[in-house]
Order: structure tokens, then C-alpha cells, then sequence
């Protein structure tokens, strides 16, 4: 659902039907734009389209973390997708940008819930050697969730006038069907019912105060590495080419249908990549795998954006050969974030908490990337605008910041047992050991 939205958002937001229909004045200029002008999206309501779910989706982690304490996992993840049916009904009728952005809201909620619960649930079910490739199951079906948005959209764009709204719409099927499962037969009830009597027995027995506990030494490594983890992961800039890619690439000059078929080519390559990660994270451990696609990103995004800066800006249109590279170095970039930052931001915050905290301390994980998700969604057109392709070398600064809190701050956590964090890695890191 959280991926199926990332690519659905993007590509509503340049069709002209959804355009003509709740933001006549961005299509006026879309019309009157040149094909490469940076600035034709450039609207703040336009971008709060997409961003007010993710606003909504970090205030929601935090009641989704007491839920996901008092009721249980599997509770909570069942009122996400009640959420989000809700959510993708009402935006799919929508009459008016009130409707609109109120259904945004509460798919919003959906997405705080499901993300703080689903990737805590895999993390604490793994066995222990498996534990990273089970928790990047997340990441991949958030990865396959993009990848079926773009074909969705690809589709969808020819039909007219309605066709925004299937797309937005279609996001209630995966949830419905997983919510009418759940509620299916009585036949099921009991063993149900024990379950979570048996979870609300075992959260009576966590201590409370969680808040507090934060602070201990034993929360507060997790928390600044989860915090900035997620801080870092979308400062790597892949939202600009998630949310963005089909706008990207056309103001790049591609035309309209090449624009959307690139983006699919980097659907392909993000869903794959994924699959290494799966493969990798258990074996290699998680610091090479971030460190090594540091370098890969850099690499890539300052390459974009020396061929942008110098042929783009100066003659207005990208050759053919130009225009191939730059489709393959966002494939470089892409590949190097789906294999590290993009699953690792949510393997490492779940696997680093002790018990008391854990539900708490990663809703602060989530709500930090839902914040700068939604930060990025909602400034990279006006950044476009402003910065014009220099806006890969800012992103090139910020890879080169968060390599190095790697290298420095980041423990190896392959293979620890989750409950053994405090003496097996902080106590034994140069730099966390002086809180204990
Ligand atoms: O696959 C890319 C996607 O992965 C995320 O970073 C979530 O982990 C999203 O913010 C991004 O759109």
C-alpha cells in the first residue's frame, strides 16, 4: 500500500485530467511551458497532494506504536488496511480538493500504522540469521507496490476523463481483500480471540513510561541512528526520481510516453536490486552494503548532474546519447539505493530497540522518514525550480555526510540477537560505549 501510493501519487500528478479538474492553473501553465521548464509543477497545492498523507502518516506511527504495544502486531496492521480502504475510496470519488486531500489523510493513517507494525512484526518473528533478508520483505513489496503503480498509471492515463481515478481507487483492492480475509469464517474467532488476550497479557507485562525510557543509554544509540538513518535515506534524493521521475525525466526533455517508460526501467531495476539486498544483508552484513552504495550514489548523481549542468542548461535539449546515459546512471542510482539505504532504514531501527522501547523508538524511526518523505514531496518542485540540475550536487553533498556516519557511528548488527544490542555492539563501540 505505502509503495502502490508512492508510484500512484506521481503519476496522477501530471495527468491532465486530474490537473484540469483540481488545478486548472498548473495546467494552464503546463500548456503554455516549454517541455523543459523547470518550474510548470511548481505548486504548492499540487505537492501538498502528495505530501499531506505522509503528514498525516507520521502523526498516526505514533498512535499506531501504543496500538501496536496494548492490542498487538496483527491488530494494527488490520486497522491500517480498514484506513486504507477508506482513504483510497474516498480520494478515487473525489469531488473537490477537500475530499481529496481528505482521503489523502486517511490513507495516511493506513501508512503510519502499517509501517510501524509490519516491519517490527518481521524483525521479531525472524530467526536470528535470517532476520535481515525477512525484514527487507518490507522493502521489497514496497519496491513491487511502486513498480504495479507505474503500469497502473501507464494504463490508466489513456482513459479519459476518469482515469486518475482508478488509479487512485485500485489501492483499496490489495487492502480489502486482506481485511475481508481476516474477517472470513467464525471458524477462526477463537484462536483469534486467545491471541490477543495473550498480547495484551504479554504488553501488561513491558514496562510503561516508554517515553522515558527513551533516554536511557540503552534506547539512545538506536534512537539517534534510527532517526537519522531515516533522515539520511530520503536526503539521498530517491524521492525526487520516485515521486517525480516521469516530471523529472520530461523536464529533462524526454517526451511524454519516454518519460514513463523510463520510470518503469527504473521500477524494474529498484524491485530487483531489492532481491540483492535479500541475498547480501545476512552474508556481507549491513555497514558495506550502506557504505558501498554511498560511493555508487555519489558517483551516479554527480555524473547527472555534470551532464545536465553543462549540455541541458546551455542548449535546452538532451542527443539521444546523453539522454541514454542519464537513463542509465539514474539506473546506477537506483540499484545502489535499493540494495542498502532504502530496506536497511527499516532493518536497522527494528532490530536495535530493546523490548521497552521498541514499539516507541521506532515510531520515531517512521515518523522521521514519513516527515522528510513528505519534506522532499513537498519542496523538490520548488527546488527544481530554483536549483535547476543543480539539485543532484545537493543531494551529492548530503551522500557524502551520511557515508560518514557510517563509517564512524554505525555498529555491525548481523547476527546479534536482538536483546543482546547493549553488551554485544554499544558497550563495544569506540564511540557509544561512553554512554554506559
Ligand atoms: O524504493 C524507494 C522507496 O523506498 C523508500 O525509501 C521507503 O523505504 C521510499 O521513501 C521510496 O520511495
Amino acid at each position: 500500500m505505502f509503495g502502490y501510493d508512492i508510484g500512484i501519487s506521481r503519476g496522477v500528478s501530471a495527468m491532465d485530467d486530474f490537473l484540469i479538474k483540481f488545478f486548472p492553473h498548473v495546467y494552464q501553465t503546463k500548456l503554455h511551458a516549454k517541455e523543459n521548464n523547470y518550474c510548470k509543477y511548481d505548486n504548492w497545492l499540487l505537492q501538498l497532494f502528495t505530501s499531506s498523507l505522509y503528514i498525516s502518516a507520521l502523526f498516526a506511527s505514533f498512535f499506531a506504536s501504543k496500538a501496536a504495544t496494548k492490542l498487538g502486531r496483527k491488530i494494527t496492521i488490520l486497522i491500517a488496511s480498514i484506513f486504507f480502504i477508506v482513504g483510497a475510496v474516498l480520494s478515487a470519488v473525489a469531488e473537490n480538493k477537500l475530499m481529496l486531500i481528505f482521503g489523502r489523510i486517511l490513507f495516511g493513517v493506513g501508512v503510519g500504522f502499517g509501517n510501524e507494525t509490519v516491519p517490527l512484526f518481521l524483525t521479531e518473528v525472524a530467526p536470528i540469521q535470517h532476520r535481515g533478508a525477512v525484514n527487507i520483505m518490507f522493502q521489497l513489496f514496497v519496491t513491487i507496490g511502486i513498480f504495479i503503480a507505474n503500469f497502473v498509471n501507464y494504463g490508466t492515463s489513456m482513459i479519459h476523463p476518469n482515469g486518475w481515478r482508478m488509479s487512485l481507487g485500485f489501492a483499496a483492492i490489495p487492502a480489502g481483500k486482506s481485511t475481508l480475509v481476516k474477517i472470513r469464517g467464525v471458524s477462526d474467532v477463537e484462536a483469534e480471540y486467545k491471541e490477543i488476550v495473550a498480547a495484551c497479557e504479554q504488553a501488561k507485562q513491558v514496562k510503561q513510561h516508554s517515553l522515558k525510557n527513551l533516554l536511557k543509554p540503552a534506547s539512545i544509540p538506536p534512537l539517534v541512528i534510527g532517526v537519522l538513518l531515516q533522515v539520511f535515506q530520503q536526503f539521498t534524493g530517491i524521492n525526487a526520481i520516485m515521486f517525480y521521475a516521469p516530471v523529472l525525466f520530461q523536464t529533462m526533455g524526454f517526451k511524454a510516453n519516454a518519460s514513463l517508460l523510463s520510470s518503469v526501467i527504473t521500477g524494474i531495476v529498484n524491485v530487483g536490486s531489492t532481491f540483492v539486498s535479500i541475498y547480501l544483508v545476512d552474508k556481507v552484513g549491513r555497514r558495506k552494503l550502506l557504505l558501498q552504495a554511498c560511493c555508487q550514489m555519489l558517483i551516479s548523481q554527480l555524473a547527472i548532474g555534470t551532464i545536465l549542468v553543462t549540455s541541458l542548461l546551455e542548449t535546452g535539449t538532451l542527443n539521444r546519447t546523453l539522454a541514454t546515459i542519464v537513463v542509465l546512471l539514474v539506473c546506477t542510482y537506483v540499484m545502489s539505493f535499493a540494495w542498502s539505504w532504502g530496506p536497511l532504514g527499516w532493518l536497522i531501527p527494528s532490530e536495535t530497540f530493546p523490548l521497552e522501547t521498541r514499539t516507541t523508538g521506532f515510531a520515531f524511526a517512521v515518523s522521521t522518514n514519513m516527515l522528510f518523505t513528505s519534506i522532499i514531496a513537498q519542496l523538490f518542485l520548488t527546488m527544481l525550480c530554483t536549483m535547476k540540475a543543480y539539485i543532484f550536487f545537493f543531494f551529492s553533498g548530503w551522500i557524502v555526510v551520511m557515508g560518514l556516519f557510517v563509517y564512524f557511528f554505525l555498529p555491525e548488527t548481523k547476527g546479534v540477537p536482538i536483546d543482546s544490542m547493549v553488551e554485544r555492539v554499544w558497550m563495544q563501540h569506540p564511540i557509544w560505549k561512553r554512554l554506559f
